[in-house]
């Protein structure tokens, strides 16, 4: 289920509190971190820790002492120069030399198991480039890598890069979780993350507006009662497919019928085919007839694109009062037409914003790499000057209503193609039109979607090659086996 994620200020502040009241939170740390390793690398490993001039590094040598004491071969390996550790750190490191001395001359050439303990969330700057050289090298030669805390390099509260990081296999994270480790680059930096709440009491936390997303329950609102009929489930009304996108609205509709939708009509702004003839259960209408026909749910954008009839398309259904999801050139006109913008956050009924990076940089008439470096607050944004629900689309897909975030746990690569927007979009309005909330069937729509590709993923290892249609299909396997 989801979990709390706390940004560095929080554990800044949580760390400073237990402290003052005595608990050894580096040496819970440092054990915590041996005992997991030695539980997973076979005794005749050997390890070299990488230290830094922080706290992080007196995890390291926390780590070390009870590593070598355990049996493990260990070189403790201090990356940049040591001045004043703090108390705690310097303590740590006073026991290790009582032991084992510190390598000065690089990593060892036997070394199996690098410990990165060079740079926890005390990172501030980029990474210095003689150490980022060795961050190059270690991850050039493939050597298994245990980040404490977070990957050396990685921003604990964006997930972006500060000039290069040290990637892991695994990072042992300490206290609480944090976004950086799920979103933008943080996945495939921090690779599995294990949590350590070093025995804090609960009332140590405060209430995170953040949170993990997973879940493996169906939600109460998709439970069917055997006294229903198809009007239970809801109408949903897919508009676009402008000409040469027709496939975009077809994913579209396909993918909101299979997620359980009622009935879904597709109103294309090209020339209408008479049926989809691999799902000919989907109605197909011309757009200018088909908002004029009752729907509980309205999805705008796949394929719409931006000529006058898409505009008064939307300048229509935004008048409407049932749940609305804006897709693709339904969110470039918002972005290109002020009174569109306007009239879109003046809304009463509920609004689902699905960008990707690009289409959210510009709505926030931003560059896409500085919605990218700050993917928390851009969808926090996004959702508060729009009034509606956002979410920013990528690794860690970010979901918003203007006051709390969950980063998406599901998902891989596989997804990185074309269609899997437009898919996503369907189901989300499939989902709103079975009654789950605007911010409900966000959460939950892209975490199907994510799943679906994870499922695809378990027999076609590489990633390559997951078509839109495929994700629909599976989406369906995924959510029929939730209890
Ligand atoms: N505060 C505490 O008592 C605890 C901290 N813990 C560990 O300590 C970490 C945080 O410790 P710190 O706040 O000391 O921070 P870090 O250990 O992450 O690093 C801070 C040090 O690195 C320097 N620095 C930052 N960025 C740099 C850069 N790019 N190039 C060169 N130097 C740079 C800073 O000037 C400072 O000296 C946590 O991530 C966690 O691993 C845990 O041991 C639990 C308890
Ligand atoms: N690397 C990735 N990891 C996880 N999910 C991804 C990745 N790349 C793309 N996705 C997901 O795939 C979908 C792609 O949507 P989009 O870019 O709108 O595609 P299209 O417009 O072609 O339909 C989004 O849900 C996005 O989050
Ligand atoms: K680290």
């Amino acid at each position: 289920m989801t979990h709390p994620l706390y940004l560095r200020a929080e554990l800044q502040k949580i760390e400073s509190q237990q402290l003052a009241q005595g608990l050894p939170l580096m040496e819970r740390a440092g054990t915590a971190a041996a005992r997991w390793i030695g539980g997973h690398y076979p005794r005749s490993s050997v390890i070299t820790v990488l230290v830094g001039p922080g706290n992080n590094g007196g995890d390291g040598y926390v780590c070390a002492r009870h590593l070598y004491i355990a049996g493990f071969t260990v070189h403790v390996w201090p990356v940049l120069h040591v001045g004043d550790l703090a108390a705690d750190a310097s303590q740590a490191r006073r026991l290790w030399l009582e032991l084992g001395p510190e390598r000065i001359a690089g990593l060892p050439s036997d070394t199996t198991l690098v410990i990165d303990a060079v740079f926890g969330i005390g990172l501030n700057r980029p990474v210095p480039e003689d150490v980022a050289t060795t961050f190059r090298q270690i991850n050039d030669a493939g050597l298994n890598v245990v980040a404490l805390d977070i990957p050396s390099g990685l921003d604990a509260d964006s997930g972006q890069i500060h000039g290069c990081v040290l990637s892991a296999n695994h990072t042992l994270t300490f206290i609480g979780d944090k976004p950086g480790l799920h979103t933008a680059h943080g996945q495939d930096a921090a690779g599995e993350v294990v949590l350590f709440e070093l025995d804090l009491p609960a009332a140590a936390y405060p209430a995170a507006p953040n949170t993990l997303y997973e879940t493996t329950r169906l939600p109460a609102q998709l439970r069917r009662h055997q006294e229903s009929n198809k009007g239970t489930f809801g109408t949903v009304g897919v508009i676009g497919g402008a000409a040469g996108m027709a496939g975009a609205a077809i994913l579209a509709g396909r993918a909101a019928l299979r997620l359980g939708a009622g009935k879904v009509r597709i109103g294309m702004l090209a020339a209408a085919t008479a049926y989809d003839p691999l799902m000919p259960e989907l109605m197909l209408a011309d757009a200018a007839l088909a908002i004029k026909q009752p729907h509980d749910v309205w999805l705008v954008g796949p394929g719409l694109g931006r000529d006058d009839t898409a505009i008064d398309v939307l300048t229509t259904l935004l008048s409407r009062s049932e749940p609305l999801v804006l897709d693709a050139d339904a969110l470039n006109l918002l972005a290109t037409h002020s009174a569109l913008f306007a009239q879109c956050k003046a809304r009463q009924g509920d609004t689902v914003i699905t960008p990707h990076p690009a289409e959210a940089a510009r709505l926030l008439n931003k560059e896409t790499s500085a919605v990218q470096a700050q993917r928390l607050d851009a969808v926090r944004e996004l959702a508060f000057r729009l009034n509606a629900v956002a979410l920013i689309k990528g690794s860690g897909t970010v979901v918003s209503d203007g006051l709390q975030i969950s980063i998406n746990q599901s998902g891989n690569a596989a997804l990185a193609s074309a269609g899997q927007g437009d898919v996503l979009g369907g189901m989300i309005a499939a989902l709103l039109a079975q009654g789950m909330s605007a911010l409900e069937a966000t959460q939950f729509g892209v975490y199907l979607h994510g799943a679906a590709a994870d499922q695809w993923l378990q027999s076609n290892a590489a990633g390559i090659g997951l078509g839109a249609s495929e994700t629909v299909e599976h989406a369906r396997t995924v959510l029929n086996r939730l209890k």
